[in-house]
């Protein structure tokens, strides 16, 4: 298949767009750079544009028999002081992309969703039909857009794959590629460059949560592991599955005070911390029942906690010289 990626030369897509060319497809960067990185995109034909591009589009939708979308603004707690960004890119934006992908001939879709849908579950572990109530911004536009492709499925015969991922964390076994945000927000990066002293201590937002230790807990999925679900995703649409929406996570939750002990482990060195108050739109424990996309997909997760610590460690460690390149 011919795979249009948005956002392929952020974190994730481009973990999936190395999967998704080692299965044999052809691959097609488009990303505006807004917080990608054009190093993550080596090797792959890197268009650089936005997904609100009309004109361009229809050129790129030309050529292509699927879309995989990861374009968007991504960070929990500036949807809660900057909602207008979120709505801007993740709706407005992403209408006008659907807009193109409905003039075009392609009806294969597949969304980077969030368990942010879910905001406060009703239940743990979470299942797709637990109650998508989100609690932050970030969520409400990602749940927004799921409902859109539902309705462009009945009316245009779309056919999509949401993919509600958990915590996205660690990086490339090969070392090539792994996580970089400007600026760096996530807990995992965060804790190890805190760890390492390239940034100040860790603040931990929550102690006295609703959960066993007081902090807040989250499933972390490994990227790869990512990657390879977003493959099965394009090869259960190319053999004519139906829309619908999965979660991929691990089904294990680990707190903040497991996961800071798992990197004074793997690092060998004490994680300076300190604690604040929880932050705006965090719901204090997410984690997934992931059965659903080894049914469908065929997927489970390969890689555990440990694993995503330790990738990420040699990640962090190789950093600089990465961007130095
Ligand atoms: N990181 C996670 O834990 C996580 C979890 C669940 C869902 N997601 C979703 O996965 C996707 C990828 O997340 P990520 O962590 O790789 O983020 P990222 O910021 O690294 O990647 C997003 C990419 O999209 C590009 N982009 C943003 N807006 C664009 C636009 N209008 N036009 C073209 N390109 C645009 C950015 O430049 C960037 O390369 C996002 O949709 C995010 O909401 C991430
Ligand atoms: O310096 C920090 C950073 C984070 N946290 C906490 O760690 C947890 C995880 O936070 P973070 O790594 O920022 O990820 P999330 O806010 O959970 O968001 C990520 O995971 C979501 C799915 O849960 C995705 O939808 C988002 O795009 C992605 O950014 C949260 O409880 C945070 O409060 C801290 O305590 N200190």
């Amino acid at each position: 298949m011919r795979v249009l990626v948005t956002g392929g030369s952020g974190y994730i897509g481009s973990h999936a767009v190395r999967d998704l060319a080692a299965a044999g497809h052809e691959v097609v960067i488009l990303d505006n750079l807004s917080t990608g990185n054009p190093a993550l995109a080596k090797g792959f034909r890197l268009v650089q544009g936005d997904i609100a591009d009309r004109e361009l589009l229809k050129s790129l939708l030309a050529d292509v028999d699927a879309v995989m979308h990861f374009a968007a603004s991504a960070y929990v707690g500036e949807s809660v002081s900057n909602p207008r960004k979120y709505f801007h890119n993740n709706v407005e934006s992403a209408l006008l992309l659907m807009d193109s992908v409905l003039e075009s001939s392609v009806r294969q879709f597949v969304f980077s969703s969030t368990c942010a849908t879910y905001g406060i579950p009703d239940k743990l572990p979470i299942t797709e039909t637990s109650h998508q109530k989100p609690i932050n911004p970030y969520g409400v536009t990602k749940l927004f857009f799921e409902d859109v492709l539902s309705a462009y499925s009945v009316a245009h015969g779309l056919r999509y794959v949401a993919l509600r991922y958990f915590n996205a964390a660690g990086a490339h076994p090969n070392g090539e590629i792994g996580e970089i945000h400007h600026p760096e927000t996530h807990l995992i990066p965060l804790t190890l460059k805190a760890a390492l002293g390239t940034a100040p201590p860790l603040t931990v937002f929550g102690k006295d949560l609703d959960t066993p230790d007081g902090t807040c807990i989250r499933d972390f999925i490994h990227v790869s592991d990512l990657a390879t679900a977003h493959t099965a995703a394009v090869a259960y649409l190319e053999n004519g599955g139906a829309s619908t929406a999965i979660n991929l996570g691990t089904g294990k939750g680990t707190s903040i005070a497991e996961l800071l002990a798992i990197v004074e482990e793997v690092s060998g060195k004490p994680v300076p911390h300190v604690y604040a108050a929880p932050r705006a739109g965090d719901p204090p424990a997410l984690y997934s029942d992931p059965s659903k996309a080894k049914e469908v997909l065929g997927w489970k997760s390969k890689y555990d906690i440990r694993d995503i610590i330790e990738t990420a460690y040699q990640w962090e460690l190789k950093l600089p010289s990465f961007l130095a390149q």
